[in-house]
């Protein structure tokens, strides 16, 4: 059974990989405890990849705690929960947000807890081709380390640990690196709600040590970028907007710029390093290895 399974995404994967021509990208947002500001950065950050004229997908796999709807601002009908129960298609539960921003939205009850995480990954990633235009894929995962989150962490091209800097984040911060690095050796950090640039690599730095010491000195821990804590973030969560939309001057949309142009670089260095293995062809191969 397990066998004919793997066979069967093993076809996909060919023929997938056969039609595409174009890569895309995914990247795991996650983080140790929950209020981090894991959907608040992927909302914004999403938002401002697709500015940059990337065409960018969402996907809210906050398993039982999906809320990207709230941060957009938009009203969901049916998500991937009807797609699992085979009542909808992936191309029937999309939300355009932007001209080349789409919303794969989760679901925020637990009924989604019944279905089997091999069942999420089949239905969802049979149909994925219709992503296939997409060159970016920001999936919002939950907080903490369960195993439907181990999967995208371990399938996605990059990974991102959101934190922020008091103590008892940060040791839930440590223990998710930890849980990764079992698995992965290349992992990013975003140090949210720091007060200072200064703030942000003192953490940085401090978390870097004791994973090299405890860890393993393979791992390669990147501080991807900060965010300022700034009342117009939570401000504009509440008014259901966008910072960035809403506030395009401010410190916070610049540390959002500078994390996605950090995102871009990687993008144009990554495709041109290792075309085979980057993109939905090769998400495809290494979620077959969980079959
Ligand atoms: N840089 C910031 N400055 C001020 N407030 C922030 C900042 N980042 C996030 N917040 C606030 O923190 C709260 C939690 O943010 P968010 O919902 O994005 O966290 P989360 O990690 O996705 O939570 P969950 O795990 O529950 O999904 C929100 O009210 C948000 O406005």
């Amino acid at each position: 059974m397990i066998g004919h399974q793997a066979q069967k995404l093993e076809e996909l994967v060919s023929s997938t990989a056969a039609k595409k021509s174009k890569k895309t990208r995914f990247i795991a947002v996650t983080s140790g405890k929950g209020g981090v500001g894991k959907s608040t950065i992927s909302s914004n950050l999403a938002y401002v990849l697709s500015q940059n004229g990337l065409n960018v997908g969402i996907f809210d796999a906050d398993i039982g705690l999906a809320n990207l709807d709230v941060m957009f601002n938009v009203k969901i009908k049916k998500n991937i929960l009807h797609v699992l129960k085979g009542e909808a298609s992936v191309s029937d539960i999309l939300i355009p947000i932007t001209r080349n921003l789409i919303l794969i939205p989760g679901e925020s009850g637990d009924e989604i807890l019944k279905y089997s995480d091999k069942a999420l990954f089949e239905r969802f990633m049979s149909e994925a081709e219709i992503l296939d235009k997409l060159d970016v894929m920001i999936i919002d995962t939950g907080a903490g380390i369960g195993d439907h989150i181990k999967m995208f962490i371990d399938a996605a091209d990059d990974v991102i640990v959101v934190t922020v800097p008091d103590p008892a984040a940060i040791t839930d911060a440590y223990a998710t690196i930890k849980t990764i690095a079992t698995f992965r050796d290349d992992i990013n950090l975003i140090m949210n709600q720091v007060k200072s640039e200064k703030e942000a690599i003192a953490v940085y730095e401090k978390i870097k040590k004791v994973a090299l010491a405890n860890i393993g000195e393979k791992l390669n821990i990147k501080l991807l970028g900060k965010i300022n804590s700034d009342i117009k973030v939570s401000s504009s969560v509440k008014q259901r907007a966008l910072f960035s939309v809403m506030h395009p001057g401010s410190i916070v949309h610049k540390d959002i710029l500078s994390i996605a142009n950090a995102i871009n670089k990687n993008l144009e260095r990554d495709v041109l390093v290792m075309p085979s293995e980057s993109g939905l062809s090769g998400l495809f191969k290494r979620l077959v290895k969980h079959f």
